[in-house]
């Protein structure tokens, strides 16, 4: 994984801008508009689509064939392969996408991807900017010494402890204790309100933060409003999140099939 993209700080997060181009993210925009409204699950405050299967029992995925759009033209997959951030995955590469809409004003409540799939998510922005934070728990209690599913019962710090401006096209990449111990989520805001000097505003907390990727934004006018302060106002954005899920049904039939003389 190219250390250039890596952010400045001790966590594990890399940044990639214009990891597809606006030729790219029309094509896919279109691509996501034209899916058969059955493919769309609504949740309570965002709908979303999975592709690549869904994962089951014992976390295991029952996979099916990936739609052309993220393995063909544009090769998200091949690309994602191709930053070597898959490396050491089970599959050296995702096998499993989830594709989140958020309209104005819709977020992610800060949540763990969990033990699934191996601990490293690459994750696409298309058509708005999102703010994402990383949040750590409070007490640093391990969840197993509390016996509970890792999140129930132990208090997240509203104090993010990374917050990334993600453009339109960009990918991050989050792994290391980023994925293993932290949280992430995106407030559930119309408008992200950015103080100056590289600083945005947190809703929940009533803090400004640093803007860890600051340097990294390549659209001059998010730049200049990183540095000055303003407003900027959300439209829909759409984020593929793209993961490798390590067991996978069938698979160690057929591997046995196949080694058979
Ligand atoms: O939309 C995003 O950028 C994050 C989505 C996410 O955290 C998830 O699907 O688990
Ligand atoms: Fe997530």
């Amino acid at each position: 994984m190219k250390s250039a993209h890596l952010l400045p700080g001790c966590f594990e997060a890399y940044y990639i801008p214009n990891f597809v181009t606006s030729a790219e993210e029309t094509y896919l925009l279109r691509k996501i508009e034209e899916t058969p409204r059955q493919k769309w699950k609504a949740l309570g405050n965002r709908r979303l689509q999975i592709w690549g299967g869904e994962v089951l029992q014992r976390s295991t995925l029952f996979a099916q064939d990936m739609p052309s759009f993220l393995n063909q033209f544009p090769d998200i997959l091949g690309r994602l392969r191709a930053t070597t951030a898959f490396e050491c995955s089970p599959h050296q590469g995702p096998n499993h996408v989830i594709l989140n809409e958020y309209l104005p004003g819709q977020g992610i409540m800060p949540h763990e991807d969990g033990p699934s799939y191996h601990p490293v998510v690459a994750t696409l922005s298309l058509g708005s900017h999102a703010v994402f934070h990383y949040y750590r728990y409070k007490n640093d209690q391990p969840p197993e010494s509390l016996n509970l599913p890792s999140s129930l019962g132990r208090t997240i710090d509203p104090i993010p402890v990374l917050s990334i401006l993600l453009e339109p096209r960009s990918a991050i990449i989050t792994t290391g204790a980023l994925y293993t111990t932290h949280l992430h989520g995106i407030e559930e805001i119309e408008v992200d309100k950015f103080g100056g000097d590289n600083k945005v505003f947190v809703s929940a907390s009533g803090h400004e933060v640093p803007i860890a990727n600051s340097d990294r934004v390549q659209d001059p006018e998010l730049s200049k409003m990183l540095l000055h302060g303003g407003e900027l106002r959300r439209s829909s954005r759409y984020s593929l999140t793209c993961r490798d899920v390590a067991k996978v049904a069938g698979t160690s039939l057929l591997r046995s099939i196949r080694q058979k003389p």
